[in-house]
This record gives C-alpha cells, sequence and structure tokens, in this order.
C-alpha cells in the first residue's frame, strides 16, 4: 500500500478500536496565544491554556482520560469531510447522519483590534497581544433533516491531574465554571446544559436553518459570546483576521499555492503574539518512535528554529514576525560569557527543567510524556549562526541595521569565534558524547561570514576583517576534516556516517552548487540515507544520539533534500520528490516532525514548523526556479 492510500480510510472499526487518533487525523486551531488538535470525531483532544507551553486542559492526546471536549452529532465520530474555511485556521467540519446533515465550525476567535477591520490589518499596526479573545468558539449549523447535537466537555486540569468542579451560573443552565489547579474555564452555549460529576453535558435537536453553539472561555468574560449570532459574528471576525494576514504575503499563483498557503498560516499560528517568539511544535511527546521514549516537549522557542522559520516567511514577503522576533531576541537575557541560550520559555524565560508525568500513559502508550526540555542548557554551537544569519537578512530587509541588535552581532560573534573549535551536541541535539558536527561547524561558518557583512554594513573595517578571517578559517578546517575519503561530507569529523544535516552546505552556500564534494553528498544521501526516498536525518544504528529505537525520516530533512536537488540542477528529481511529500501531508494540509515511510503514519510533534517552513522554502526554489526559466 503506497503511503497515500495508506492515508486514507482510517476508519477504526467497533471491533478493534483504536483509542488514539493517527496523528495526521487532527486539525490545528491558533489564536497565536494557545492552539488546540481537534480530532476526526469531533473532539478537542489537546488544548494548554492560556498559552502554547500552559498546562493542558484537553489533554486526551497524551493518556484517553485526561480531558476532552466533543461537539457533533450524537452518537456519529465519522465526519463526511472536514476542511479550512479558505485562507484561515477555522475548521469545518461536515456529518451526516440517518436523520440528516450538520456542519460544524471550530476556531480559536481573534479580532483585529483598534479600528476598521478593512482598514486596520495586522501588517499596517503593530500587533497587540489582545488580538485573542481566548475563547475556543463551536458553531453547528443543521443544513438537511433533523439531527440531535451533543456537547461533552470535560477538562481536566494541569495535565489531566485535576478534574473540574463545575457549577451552573444561571437559571437557564447555559452558562458553566469548572474550576481546577488554580484555573477557571467558562462554558456559555445554547444547549442545556447538565453537570454529570467531572463534566457537563448538552444535548438538542436542530431541523435544517437552525443553529447552536458553545464558547469556552479562560478570558475575560465580556469576551465570550452569548448567543449563536455572536458566535457567528466571532468566527466572521476571525476568518476576516486570517484573511487580512494573508494578503501580505507573496504566494505565487501556482498549483502549490494551497500547500504554501497552509503552510504560512500554520506557522503563524505557531507563533505567540505577546512576544513574536515562536513554537516549534504545539505538543509535547508525540513519539517519534511508536511506542518509545523518543518523546519531547516542543513548546518553546529553539534560536534555530524560529531563525529558519523567519527566512521561510521572508520568501513570503511576510517580514512583520521576523521584526517581532528580532526584539525577542534582542529582549532574551544572555548567558554569562554573552552567549545566547539554543532555546528559551515562548515569555523568554531560560529555565526550561525536565520533568515527566508518569501517570501519563502516553500518545498510544509511548512514554515517558516530558514537559520541559533538557537540552535547553545544550552547548550547540550552531545557534550563533543561526541568529547572525537572521540578522543578516532582517537587515537587507528592512535596510538597515537596528541599533538594539548591534551589541548581539558582537557578543554572537565573539561567542563562535571562541567556540567554534569545541565539540557540541549538534543541530539534533545528540544527548550522547559531544562531536565535532559538521553542520557546527557549518553554522559557525555562517555565523563569522555574516558577522563580517552585518560589520561592513556598520561601517567598522577593522570587525570586518578579523570575522571575514575567522570565517576562512573554519572554511578550510571543514574542508580538511569533513569530507570523508569518497569526497562526501560526513556527520562529523570522527565518523564517515552520513547526516542530512550537512546539505546546510548547500543550502547556506558553503561551496558552489556545481563543487563535486556537494553534488556527492546530495547523492549519497539520497542513496544511502532514504527509506522509500524519504531522508532521514542520521541512521540510528550509526549514530550515539543517546536513545534508544529507530526513528522515521525526518520531514526537514527531505525538504532539504529538495531544495538541495534545485540547487544542483536535479529539477526533475527535486519535484519528483516535493510532489511526494505533498502528497503525504495530512488530509487538511498538515505536517508533523516524522513521517515513517514503511506505514505512511506520522511521527513526532504536530503540527511541526520545522517541517512547514522547509516545504515552502524547497516549494519557493523550485517555483523560482519555474519562473526564471520561463523568462529566458
Ligand atoms: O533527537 C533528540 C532531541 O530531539 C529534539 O530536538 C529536535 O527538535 C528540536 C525542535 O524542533 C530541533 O531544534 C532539533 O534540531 C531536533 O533534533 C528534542 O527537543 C531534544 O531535547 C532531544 O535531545
Amino acid at each position: 500500500m503506497t503511503a497515500v492510500e495508506e492515508r486514507m480510510p482510517k476508519v477504526q472499526s467497533a471491533a478493534a478500536p483504536t483509542p488514539f487518533p493517527p496523528i495526521e487525523e487532527y486539525a490545528f486551531l491558533s489564536n497565536c496565544h494557545t492552539g488546540a488538535l481537534v480530532g476526526p470525531d469531533g473532539s478537542v483532544d489537546w488544548l494548554c491554556v492560556p498559552s502554547f507551553d500552559s498546562p493542558s486542559i484537553f489533554g486526551s492526546l497524551l493518556d484517553r482520560e485526561a480531558g476532552n471536549f466533543r461537539f457533533g452529532p450524537y452518537g456519529f465520530n465519522h465526519p463526511v469531510s472536514r476542511r479550512y474555511v479558505p485562507g484561515t485556521n477555522i475548521l469545518e467540519t461536515t456529518w451526516r447522519t440517518g436523520g440528516g446533515w450538520v456542519v460544524v465550525r471550530d476556531a480559536l476567535t481573534l479580532v483585529a483590534r483598534g479600528g476598521a477591520p478593512d482598514t486596520v490589518t495586522p501588517h499596517t499596526r503593530p500587533p497587540t497581544d489582545d488580538d485573542a479573545d481566548h475563547v475556543l468558539v463551536r458553531v453547528v449549523e443543521c443544513t438537511e433533516g433533523r439531527v440531535e447535537v451533543e456537547m461533552v466537555c470535560e477538562p481536566i486540569f494541569d495535565y489531566g491531574r485535576a478534574p473540574a468542579q463545575w457549577r451552573l451560573l444561571d437559571a437557564d443552565q447555559h452558562t458553566a465554571e469548572a474550576t481546577g489547579a488554580g484555573a477557571t474555564v467558562r462554558l456559555v452555549t445554547d444547549l442545556p446544559l447538565g453537570i454529570e460529576g467531572d463534566r457537563v453535558r448538552g444535548r438538542h435537536a436542530l431541523r435544517a436553518g437552525e443553529r447552536a453553539f458553545c464558547a469556552l472561555s479562560w478570558g475575560d468574560p465580556r469576551d465570550v459570546p452569548q448567543t449563536v449570532q455572536e458566535a457567528e459574528a466571532r468566527l466572521a471576525d476571525t476568518t476576516r483576521y486570517w484573511h487580512h494576514w494573508l494578503s501580505g504575503a507573496r504566494i505565487p499563483d501556482h498549483r502549490w499555492r494551497e500547500p504554501l498557503q497552509r503552510s504560512a498560516l500554520t506557522i503563524k499560528g505557531l507563533t505567540y503574539m505577546p512576544t513574536g517568539a515562536t513554537v516549534a511544535a504545539l505538543t509535547t511527546s508525540l513519539p517519534e518512535t511508536p511506542g518509545g521514549e523518543r518523546n519531547w516537549d516542543y513548546r518553546y522557542t529553539w534560536m534555530r528554529d524560529s531563525t529558519f522559520t523567519l527566512q521561510a516567511l521572508h520568501y513570503m514577503n511576510l517580514d512583520w514576525e521576523a521584526d517581532e522576533f528580532m526584539q525577542f531576541v534582542a529582549d532574551v537575557e544572555a548567558n554569562e560569557d554573552g552567549a545566547l541560550q539554543i532555546m528559551y520559555g515562548i515569555d523568554g524565560r531560560r529555565d526550561l527543567t525536565e520533568s515527566t508525568r508518569d501517570e501519563l500513559s502516553g500518545y498510544a502508550g509511548a512514554q515517558p510524556v516530558r514537559i520541559g526540555n533538557g537540552a535547553y542548557n545544550q552547548r550547540q554551537n550552531d545557534v550563533y549562526g543561526a541568529v547572525l544569519d537572521s540578522i543578516l537578512l532582517h537587515s537587507r530587509n528592512s535596510e538597515r541595521l537596528p541599533r538594539r541588535l548591534w551589541p548581539i552581532v558582537q557578543s554572537q560573534a565573539e561567542c563562535a569565534t571562541k567556540i567554534w573549535q569545541q565539540p557540541d551536541q549538534g543541530i539534533w541535539e545528540a544527548r550522547g558524547e559531544p562531536q565535532h558536527y559538521v553542520s557546527s561547524k557549518l553554522m559557525s561558518w555562517i555565523a563569522l561570514d555574516r558577522a563580517a557583512t552585518l560589520a561592513e554594513i556598520r561601517g567598522d573595517p577593522r570587525l570586518a576583517a578579523k570575522w571575514r578571517g575567522t570565517a576562512e578559517e573554519i572554511h578550510a578546517d571543514i574542508l580538511a576534516n569533513g569530507v570523508s575519503p569518497r569526497g562526501v561530507l560526513r556527520q562529523h569529523y570522527a565518523t564517515d556516517a552520513l547526516d542530512a544535516s550537512t546539505l546546510l552546505a548547500a543550502l547556506f552556500h558553503f561551496l558552489p552548487p556545481d563543487d563535486s564534494r556537494i553534488r556527492k553528498t546530495v547523492d549519497a544521501i539520497a542513496d544511502e540515507l532514504t527509506e522509500n526516498g524519504f531522508v532521514l536525518r542520521y541512521r540510528t544504528d550509526e549514530t550515539d544520539d543517546g536513545m534508544s529505537g529507530k526513528e522515521g525520516t525526518f520531514l526537514i530533512c527531505s525538504f532539504w533534500q529538495v531544495s538541495a536537488l534545485t540547487m544542483v540542477g536535479e529539477m526533475q528529481r527535486a519535484r519528483d520528490l516535493m510532489e511526494r511529500l505533498l502528497r503525504v501531508a495530512s488530509p487538511l494540509g498538515l505536517y508533523a516532525e516524522e513521517f515513517d515511510a514503511d506505514t505512511g503514519r506520522f511521527l513526532g510533534n504536530f503540527p511541526q514548523a520545522f517541517s512547514h517552513l522547509a516545504l515552502i522554502e524547497a516549494a519557493s526554489r523550485i517555483i523560482l526556479h519555474e519562473m526564471l526559466g520561463a523568462l529566458v
């Protein structure tokens, strides 16, 4: 069965129920403060409030007993279709029952505040942190016949530890409040509510043309819609919000327009509006190995992931997010030696100490569930290159180097100068022994190369020459130690094993694309580091990454391979791989971190910015190539 065929049915039979939906069956909602995952049965199985990295109130994604919120036709778990309202992060689910049809629309709502929606867009005024209502709005409409709809809301606070204490707030039983672990959420609906222990339930029959709603809020009670008309209006505001945002994107009129749009919307949905930080993914602990221990918390801001994200948004002319992230970079506290941490909390906090929640079963039994990320205080020497490359990109786009950023340029260049000769954990954050990773050296070269250019822009020829000199030294070191006898870039200086991160040598123009070492590396990765044509980041049996188990193919690496193939002129191979990657997107156009090329299933956290940003870069490179070809 092909990966695509594998994707199609995914209906659990009554005889052998699988309690956890496949990762690729989840829909993603966002209000740029937090996000939700909605399962195919209409159940919100993941929501952390108020922020991406807060404890979950709906945690069924990681344990079926950790809370969920279902809204849909009573007794039916399989919709006819699901899609996003075009150009938005609003989910629309269509159901057919024995009695008729209903359509449910779900959104974490947003309103562009501060002026008339047609004149004030997220591009024409600074985003504020109050565009989000902090409300999950769900509206159902019966479009044909008569359908009984049901809402069951069972929050369990603090990652499934604290069941809700519910109380009704009005005599009509349309408003209720749940508290637990010091948090409170409020539910407003036009369905009659009943409390059943830890949950509330409402059921009502709708006829064609009738609508109902529910709104769950964790913010200001005045922001909660009180009627179905107000709920509809909130969905309309949210549609306008996303359309205004997307209208600032330069997306070519191409057959890949849809996946480019979806990737842009997903990446934007992973940004945290109050600080401009981006989370690497919405979730924690979706396993990279089914049932295994490779489970990580991605609800933080990696310098590497964020700067790659901004580069992708630049391809689409979406520069506002870059400006915001530059403020975040300028504001975060560095270590004593001036080095930026490799990652921060979305609010800029530095301590992301890792712990496990052993009482949670984990997704399909994959334990442990981790909160926090022990990689936060690792040495990863690529961080300086990532930051300096994005500062250069930002300066070129805004045609100036902001004064606030110059001290950061200096401190990061000095850090890279001091450490580039030392081993580190590499960009994959291996938990094994530190090594001289080629990709870390490569990013150190980028750090000094970009710093030298920034010094030239700043008008400091002395520093420019000094940093250029160090960049040349690193370049020579990589060529002397980072190339195997057969002329292929190696994973680190003490091995001939392959690593897909060496594709960055092509992407960052470390060597010209017609250099034999680039060509051989791209070919070796295609021939020896793939499963079913999809690229692994490395072979776990050849690499000491400190973990057990085998992982899936890494989607960013497959997209990098598309970009690299484009750069070496292998256009047909690039297009073929791109089309294959587009075919394995989730039914809603989303990507996790990894793809199991044997089973066609997604693995790892979801949706993952890395995969979407690399899709944008790969597609943009091919499209640009096609456009230039059409001109000659
Ligand atoms: O492979 C072990 C490491 O896996 C995670 O890191 C990965 O995700 C990061 C966020 O997207 C990304 O920056 C990194 O390149 C990936 O390898 C995990 O966060 C680490 O704690 C873990 O050691």
